[in-house]
């Protein structure tokens, strides 16, 4: 795709990267994009780069709207992480440009991957400013959302947001603007991306939220470094951003378990069966066929997050552990939990799913449920009264 105008003398100069479908364990169905933006000022300032493979269709954009890449005067890096900065050295070696801005967080980081001590890194804290001619770009330092060098730029002038990774989407599309493609799918791709990778950083986020609305900032556009620009739905990205850093649920509980034969697969059935007999909503989810960043997703807005597994070897299915210990990570707060599984002699997996639930702070309504091999019609009948339970839990607690 070429350099694309997105208002007078702003450029998207990124790349469209259609067949990533593991972003560091992430599964990116929709591939992805890596967006830099170019603007034409007095000074010529280029905002982020591309992941290093694409370092060549950076050049050709850059070249196509200015001729020569030794016209840019300034580079800002708003996050070091290498999808942004990976192409940045050639950049640096070929613009030379006057200046580097970056967070005080981001000066470090850029020595500690690149070890270049010649470039001319500048350091810009939250409140600074600086003119590029016609246009100020202001800087706020955006700690930990979602490395600690990350930061985000505002061009009052323009009334545009460069936000980094914050509201990005791993969505490779022709389209540029979030009005250009389906509404579902885009905000599907924003849950994904907030539930796999910022998260973890909610409170953060929520503080970021308040210091934007302190400030009073007109935002028309949101530029972020991932997907499509935000212009018409810049309302709901918001709305939805507050609600997912405030944990903020929906009646809906997630079910996810393993297996080797069946037998904890029947008890999930069973739970879910009691749940939807109460009328509330449920997502069944296999941890051998569902992705992990998938499950995620779910785990997003659901109230209950009911786990099962069955033991093998004391323990619970590695499949099992493996998504449990991704969805810890990401920090999911203010749920339900319950565990259960079937066991053969000693059944420790529903003692250790317990253990993940306790430290993910989950509130858990139930001790944890076992039947011993293939549960009976009765102990089935318990799993749906168990499911019952939750949906009567889930009513009542439901962002109380
Ligand atoms: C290789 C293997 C190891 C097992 N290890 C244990 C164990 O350590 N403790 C236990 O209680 N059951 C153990 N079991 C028994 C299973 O937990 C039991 O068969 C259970 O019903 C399987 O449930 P599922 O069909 O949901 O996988 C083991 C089974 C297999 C095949």
């Amino acid at each position: 795709m070429p350099p694309f105008e997105i208002k007078k003398d702003i450029y998207w100069v990124g790349s469209i990267d259609w067949n990533v479908r593991d972003f560091h364990g992430y599964s990116t169905k929709r591939g992805s994009t890596y967006n830099a933006y170019l603007v034409l000022d007095e000074k010529i300032t280029l905002f982020d780069t591309v992941k290093k493979p694409f370092t060549n269709d950076l050049i050709h954009k850059l070249i196509k709207v200015l001729g020569d890449i030794e016209k840019i005067d300034y580079i800002v890096v708003d996050h070091v992480e290498m999808d942004h900065s990976g192409a940045l050295p050639e950049i640096i070696k070929r613009a030379k440009p006057e200046k580097v801005f970056c967070s005080p967080m981001g000066y470090k980081a850029l020595k500690e991957h690149f070890h270049q001590e010649d470039w001319p890194l500048v350091e810009v804290k939250t409140g600074d400013s600086i003119s590029i001619g016609k246009r100020t770009v202001q800087f706020i330092e955006t700690r930990m959302i979602h490395w600690p060098d990350s930061m985000i730029s505002y061009i009052p002038e323009e009334k545009i947001l460069i936000a980094q990774d914050a509201f990005g989407q791993h969505y490779a599309t022709s389209e540029r603007f979030d009005d250009e493609v389906k509404y579902d799918e885009l905000m599907q791709e924003a849950a994904k991306y907030y539930a796999n990778i910022v998260l973890p950083f909610s409170p953060q986020v929520e503080k970021l939220l308040k210091t934007v609305e302190e400030m009073n900032l007109e935002i028309e556009m949101i530029l972020p470094d991932h997907g499509v620009i935000w212009r018409s739905h810049i309302k709901d990205i918001l709305e939805a951003y507050k609600r997912w850093c405030t944990y903020q649920a929906r009646d809906y509980a997630l079910v996810v378990y393993a297996t080797m034969w069946h037998s904890t697969e029947k008890m999930a059935m069973a739970i879910a069966d009691g749940l939807m007999s109460e009328g509330v909503s449920v997502k069944v989810m296999n941890a051998s066929i569902d992705h992990r960043s998938d499950i995620m997703t779910q785990v997003l807005e659901a109230k209950a997050l009911i786990f099962g597994s069955s033991t093998l070897n004391n323990n619970m299915l590695p499949q099992m552990a493996d998504v449990l210990t991704y969805i810890k990570g990401l920090r999911p707060r203010k749920k339900i939990g319950v565990a259960f599984g079937s066991f053969g002699w000693s059944g420790e997996a529903v003692k250790h799913i317990n253990k993940f639930l306790e430290e993910m702070q989950a509130e858990i309504v139930h001790p944890g449920y076992r039947a011993k091999f293939v549960p009976t019609h009765d102990q089935l009948k318990e799993c749906v009264e168990i499911g019952k339970n939750i949906a009567k839990a889930i009513k009542e607690k439901l962002n109380a």
